[in-house]
């Protein structure tokens, strides 16, 4: 893969404590995700602000839009892998790669990151007092079909219930696979140094389906603390392992379900789901 150039950002002053952060590309529904997000995160008197990520293909009225929720714009430059190889990961993940670019925005020490199709209901500003060195993120069920391609969906075996179907070592020749996190939400410390490793990496490893959800797990795999899903519940949490999720603790929600219909479904999960109009 052949990452574009990295723009070394230099904090010119002492870097701000933290921040929210999310990723924004193209000219669809997502930017109604982010009002959503800046809304909840109003909602719930967080002292951090939000932090846009946005590919240069972002109409100039969605970017309007978001300063005028009170969201900092920073543009960035997309990271995609080449063009002979897509084909490896799932198409509408390719454009996610570009999320590295958030490890750049050293003027914060800690971010939190957020996709779009987020909503936060609680106050989880203490994320940013967790300790440092550590890749924080909440563990991905690998239940839905969207793991098809995966061996642990072929024979069944999910990590948030190891022990309903036993991952057969014995037969596989092989340990079960690392924790994996969902990376719809994480809690990382934007680094120059970290930001040129990530794209040094990236050039030598092949997309894989999940795109930089794959990679992100292998390449903090030493570090990654797994959190409570309470920071981002997955809606398939809900109907695959609701044993494991207490509702009234939830503070996070990722509308990532296909729920309606063929199209990728995030943000018309949140309409779908009718989520209450003063979040969206
Ligand atoms: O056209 C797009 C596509 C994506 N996004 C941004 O990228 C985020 C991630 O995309 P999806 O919401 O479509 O991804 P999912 O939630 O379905 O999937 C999960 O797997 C992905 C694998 O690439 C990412 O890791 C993602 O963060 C993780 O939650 C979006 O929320 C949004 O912030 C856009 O702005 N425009
Ligand atoms: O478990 C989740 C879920 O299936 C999402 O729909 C998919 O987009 C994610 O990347 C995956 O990790």
């Amino acid at each position: 893969m052949a990452p574009m150039a990295l723009k070394g950002v230099a904090a010119k002053q002492a870097p701000a404590k933290g921040a929210y952060v999310t990723f924004l590309a193209g000219s669809g529904d997502y930017w109604k995700g982010v009002v959503g997000l800046a809304k909840g995160l109003r909602a719930v008197k967080s002292a951090y602000p939000l932090v846009v990520a946005v590919l240069p293909d972002v109409p100039d009225d969605h970017r309007r839009n978001l300063l005028n929720q009170g969201c900092v714009i920073r543009e960035i430059e997309p990271i995609y892998p080449p063009e002979s190889q897509t084909q490896f990961a799932m198409a509408y993940y390719v454009i996610n790669y570009s999320k590295l670019r958030i490890w750049e925005f050293v003027e914060y020490e800690k971010m939190v990151y957020l996709d779009a199709d987020i909503q936060v209901f609680a106050n989880i500003d203490y994320l940013f007092d967790l300790e440092k060195g550590n890749f924080y993120a909440v563990m991905d069920c690998f239940c839905e079909k969207t793991w098809s391609h995966t061996p642990q969906y072929k024979i069944g075996y999910c990590q948030q219930c190891p022990d309903r179907v036993a991952w057969p070592e014995h037969d596989l020749g092989m340990p079960p696979p690392p924790l994996y996190f969902n990376a719809g939400m994480f809690v990382h410390e934007p680094s120059l140094t970290t930001a040129k490793a990530l794209l040094k990496k990236l050039v030598v490893t092949d997309p894989t389906p999940f795109a930089e959800q794959d990679f992100l797990n292998m390449f903090f795999r030493d570090v990654y603390k797994p959190i409570s899903n309470m920071h981002n519940l997955v809606l398939a949490m809900l109907w695959r392992h609701s044993e494991n999720v207490e509702l009234g603790k939830v503070k996070v929600v990722h509308y990532c379900a296909a729920v309606c219909g063929p199209c990728h479904p995030s943000i018309s999960s949140m309409q779908t789901l009718n989520i209450s109009p003063e979040f969206i």
